[in-house]
Formats: C-alpha cells, structure tokens, sequence
C-alpha cells in the first residue's frame, strides 16, 4: 500500500512508514494512492461472513500481502473480540452499537488495530515508540487501554481541564505504567495543535521516536471502516437493503472511515455527519466557506472540536469537489438542549438509553429517515461515561460495566500542562 499527502500528491509512502510518522512534514495527511475495492461477490454475500473475517478482507484489500495472511488473521482475532450490533428500533431505524469494547467508546477499534499493526511492524531495536495523542474525551481512554503495557512504547495523552467526563477522566489518568497525561489549560484544538506542533519540532524529532494515535494516522481509519461492512451485512440479514448512515461527528475519523468504506464499494445511500453546536462543517457545506472557529464545551464533549483534523480526506475523498460531497454527505448540528430532548425522546419511544453523542445521531436520523430506507445511526460511546447528564429516572436504569467500577478506587494522575507548545516541549525533554 503506497500513501500520498493531501498536501503533495507525488510524495510516495509506505504503510509502514505512514504509521510511524503518522503526520507527513508538509502537515497534510497520508491517503492511500488507491482506494482498494471489494469485489461484488463478496458485497452481495457480505451476510455470509462474520465480522472478524470482514475485517480480515477488507484489511488485505488495504495492505495486500505487507502482512501475511496467518499473522493478520491473529491480529484481526485480537483487535476484533467484541461484538458491534445493530439493534433494531423500527422498521426504518436501528442503532449501530460501537461501545461493547474495553473503553465503552468506538475509539476502541482504531487504538486496538494500531497497537497490534505498531508492535507487529515495529523493529526490536527501534528505540521506545513516544505516542502523542490528543483527546477531548475518548480516544485518549481507548488508547491507553491498546497500548498499556506494551513494550517499546510510551503514550503522552493530552486532555483539555475540566472538559471531559468523571469517567473518561480516570480512564486516562489512572493507568501508569507506559501511560502519562497532561491536563492542558486550553480546549480540544489546542491540545490537537500542540501535537501536531511537536511531530514538526526537529530537536523533538531528533530525540523521540514520535508518532500519533489519533485519527490523523491512517491506521486508525483502517479498522473504522469494518464495522460499517459488518453493519450493511447485519442490515442484510434483517432483510433491509438500502441503508443510510448518522454518524455523531467531532474530528471526522468516524465519518471519514465510512465514506472510506462507500469508496470501497459498500451500498450506502446517505451519510450525515451530525454534530453539536462546533459546526464547522454543517456551516461549510451550507456557506461553502470553511471557517474552523475555536471549541466550545458542550455535554457531547468528544465532539468538541472545533477544527477536524479528517475534513481535508473527506474532502480528497470526493476530488475537493463540494458539490459532489454534498450528494452524498448532508450535516446538521444540535444543541444541548436538543440533545437532552433527544435522550428523552429515544427512551420514551424504544425505551432505550444513548450518551449524548449518539442521542445527537438520532436526531440527525430523524431528519433523513424514511420508509424506503432503513437509517443507522451509530452510537459511539456507552451512557455511563457521561451519568452526569441524566435525570435520576435514567441514571437508575444505567448499567455500570465492571471496568468502571474498577476505577473507583483508583488513583487519579495527570500533570497540569499550561496551554503553550515551549510547555509541552520542555516537560517532554525532561521527562
Ligand atoms: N473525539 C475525539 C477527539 C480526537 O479525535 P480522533 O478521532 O482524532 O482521535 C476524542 O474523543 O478524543
């Protein structure tokens, strides 16, 4: 698999080195050079196959026989040990739930893949593998549960204070180990920036063997598209065949992957990228000027992103062409208040209870919905992640898986980190 930058389109990659660097030295992203193709034949019976064996084909499609065939079939086995499930709401509507992993998050399949394919290809010799990683709330739990432990690498999550959930706050900051956190005086962009910046520092270069784990690193948008494969066939089964996907969206890795999946050949009539109040994109695609504006804090606080990294692949995906984009992609953005209506109204009428980032799908579902299709909105992170935000009624009704409880009792670690690069820098070096 050859890669590109958005930013050069004759610079040529390799897979291997595009996970390593993560971020390419022009700041553009790293895209394949060609959109691998699933046949036909195996679209039309993708209903034969479980997930793990979606995941294995539609991951040698990427990456032919960089890997061979044994060895990512026990990779695949490892990342893929939970379920995905499209849980039926009506005859037009069903909730693809990506929250079964060990962090309760979608993030899970991303860090997972990345960790496994990182020690798979890394060199014994290499020195420590430093991971960087921003989070505005569940990525940064996702990670550090792929990479705990795993020899010949150190995470470096950055988290923007007082901005993320209880619970994603001791996902980050409990797990010691190979696992740090920085709370950063600032906002979701301004941890994302403060990373960026550091993959382009040559002294940090020269002393850190740096790379990334957000969605920016094409290996976390590999194992994204699988579980919109493993959903088309799950709608098959339940004998629905034209589908439409909602995806609640922040940094666009989520939406990105799918729309990767659509390139691929995947049947999907719709995408909508629904997100709060940080509507940088539902502005972009309504004005045709794309004005990223700083973050603001809102109860879909993983969403809080005011400048997506992944939009540029969307749009590199589409040719830069916004009237082809517009076709196949529409966005719409929900307030807080919205939102919390949202909630009530998904338990009221299918008794079921969605974090606040899925209840801002459904609400964007709603807008698209109807009798000839079925609409799948995707429900990326568990509702106790956010207790907070419920009335007592449905906070009762919440289960607490056991990794929660487990993290009561732990303690809470993470260094304040002022929101200046020099700050990063300095406590990176002497660290
Ligand atoms: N929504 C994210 C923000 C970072 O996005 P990523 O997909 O680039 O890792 C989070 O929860 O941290």
């Amino acid at each position: 698999m050859k890669l590109y930058s958005t930013n050069n389109k004759d610079l040529r990659v390799s897979f291997k080195e595009a996970v390593f660097n993560s971020f390419p030295i022009d700041k553009g992203l790293y895209m394949p050079v060609e959109i691998p193709q699933l046949s036909s034949d195996f679209i039309k019976n993708i209903d034969h196959f479980h997930f793990q064996e979606i995941a294995f084909a539609v991951t040698q499609a990427f990456l032919g026989n960089e890997i061979p065939e044994e060895d990512l079939k026990k990779i695949i086995e490892e990342v893929i040990n939970f379920e995905a499930p499209v849980v039926p709401l009506s005859n037009e509507l069903g909730v693809l739930e990506l929250f079964h992993g060990p962090s309760l998050a979608f993030k899970d399949f991303g860090a997972r893949f990345m960790s496994r394919i990182m020690a798979y290809l890394s060199d014994k010799n290499d020195k420590t593998l430093d991971i960087l990683v921003a989070t505005s709330g569940d990525t940064g739990g996702a990670v550090a549960q792929g990479f705990l432990g795993v020899k010949g690498t150190r995470v470096t999550i950055l988290f923007p204070k007082g901005k993320v959930s209880e619970i994603q706050k001791l996902q980050l900051t409990t797990n010691g180990q190979n696992i740090r956190a920085l709370e950063v005086d600032g906002t979701f962009d301004d941890c994302q920036s403060m990373v960026k910046e550091a993959f382009n520092d040559p002294e940090l270069n020269e002393y850190f063997n740096l790379t990334s784990a957000n969605s920016i690193n094409i290996s976390r948008l590999i194992p994204q598209t699988f579980y919109y494969f493993h959903a088309y066939a799950q709608a098959l089964r339940q004998n629905k065949k034209s589908i439409s996907f909602v995806v609640p969206s922040g940094n666009f890795g989520n939406i990105g992957a799918g729309l990767l999946a659509y390139k691929m050949g995947l049947p999907v009539q719709h995408f909508v990228a629904a997100t709060n109040i940080n509507d940088t994109v539902p502005r972009y695609l309504q004005s045709g000027v794309y004005m990223p504006k700083s973050s603001v804090q809102t109860l879909s606080n993983a969403m809080d992103v005011g400048n997506p990294s992944n939009w540029v692949r969307i749009m590199e995906l589409f040719n830069n062409d916004l009237q082809k984009i517009k076709e196949m992609v529409s966005s719409a953005s929900f307030t807080d208040e919205e939102t919390l209506s949202g909630i009530q109204e998904l338990y009221q009428q299918y008794n079921y209870i969605a974090c606040p980032h899925t209840a801002v799908a459904y609400l964007g579902a709603k807008e698209i919905c109807n009798a000839q299709e079925f609409t799948i909105f995707l429900s990326t992170a568990h509702p106790c992640k956010f207790i907070d935000v419920y009335s007592d009624n449905l906070k009762n009704e919440i289960q607490i898986p056991t990794q929660v409880k487990e993290l009561e009792n732990k303690t809470s670690l993470a260094h304040p980190l002022k929101n200046e690069f020099i700050e990063l820098k300095k406590f990176l070096l002497n660290n």
